[in-house]
């Protein structure tokens, strides 16, 4: 597939291991091509997200792929922020204490590089959000047209007709900044949300552990090393054996729409059924 037919993709991450597996997923999909990563947190603070976010970049040796920095804090300012610690570890990668990266972000912000890469190619890039939701809410509050402009958002967020993972109602990136959500779920883009009712279906088991194990590529070796504390963590919380692919699940649904079933939400946007 020739690069100009590729779709354009920027993922905006919280990385987190599942983040870490769907950006592997997305660097090594011919469909697409990753134009960047904006940061943001939830699974650990945006500090810590931008050096993982170089870090697994600099594993793929995909350096050249840009990184910018995301919002620190709510879109309300607050600073009181859900991390998602005891998920991914204290590290976000399962406590591997990787050497710091040897890159550095762009010095654009994550809202600045979202709208310049949306105004660039007017229709044509998708935003994969794998956490709250506050850079793309930035985004579209500093240029109204950016909904206009910005070809599709797939959201990993929301428990539709099920419950939530934080609490009876709350799915995590959701929780992680609802004023965010709000504004981005009402902006009149063409948005697809996959919920954890999705996610939640989508199971690595640990028979697909040993299976991974297996593979001599490099990128399975390191996830292999990382996915240690998400099992333990999902044997715990949900007396399961395997893990929930939420983060992948987005982006395949980013790759490849057909692959999901979706039905019409209240205001306009899709959500897989
Ligand atoms: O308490 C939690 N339970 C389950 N997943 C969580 C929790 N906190 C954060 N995540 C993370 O949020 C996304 C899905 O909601 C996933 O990326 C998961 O790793």
């Amino acid at each position: 597939m020739g690069k100009a037919e590729r779709k354009k993709i920027i993922i905006d991450t919280d990385p987190g291991i599942d983040d870490a597996m769907a950006i592997f997923v997305a660097l090594n999909s011919p469909e697409i091509e990753v134009i960047g990563l904006t940061t943001i947190y939830g699974n650990v603070y945006t500090t810590l997200a931008t050096r993982n976010a170089l870090h697994l970049l600099e594993v793929a040796e995909r350096s050249d792929v840009p990184v910018a920095e995301g919002s620190h804090v709510t879109i309300m300012k607050g600073t009181k922020l859900r991390i998602a610690d005891f998920v991914h570890g204290s590290d976000g990668l399962g406590n591997q204490n990787f050497p710091p990266p040897k890159g550095k972000a762009i010095d654009e912000s994550a809202a600045t590089f979202l709208i310049e890469k949306a105004s660039q190619f007017p229709g044509e890039v998708t935003v994969v959000a794998l956490g709250p939701l506050t850079n793309i809410a930035l985004a579209i509050e500093n240029d109204p047209e950016f909904p206009k402009k910005i070809g599709q958002i797939v959201i990993l967020g929301g428990a539709f007709c099920v419950n939530g993972n934080v609490n009876p109602a709350a799915e995590a990136n959701i929780f992680g900044d609802p004023d965010a959500a709000d504004i981005v779920f009402t902006c009149g883009a063409d948005i697809l949300a996959v919920g954890i009712n999705v996610t939640h279906q989508v199971v690595l088991t640990d028979a697909d552990y040993e299976k991974l194990a297996q593979s001599e590529s490099k990128l399975a070796q390191y996830l292999c090393k990382i996915l240690g504390i998400y099992f333990s963590y999902h044997r715990e919380a949900y007396a399961i054996k395997g893990v929930y692919l939420h983060d992948p699940t987005a982006l395949l649904a980013a790759v490849n729409p057909s692959l999901l079933t979706y039905t019409e939400g209240w205001f306009g946007f899709k959500h897989v059924a």
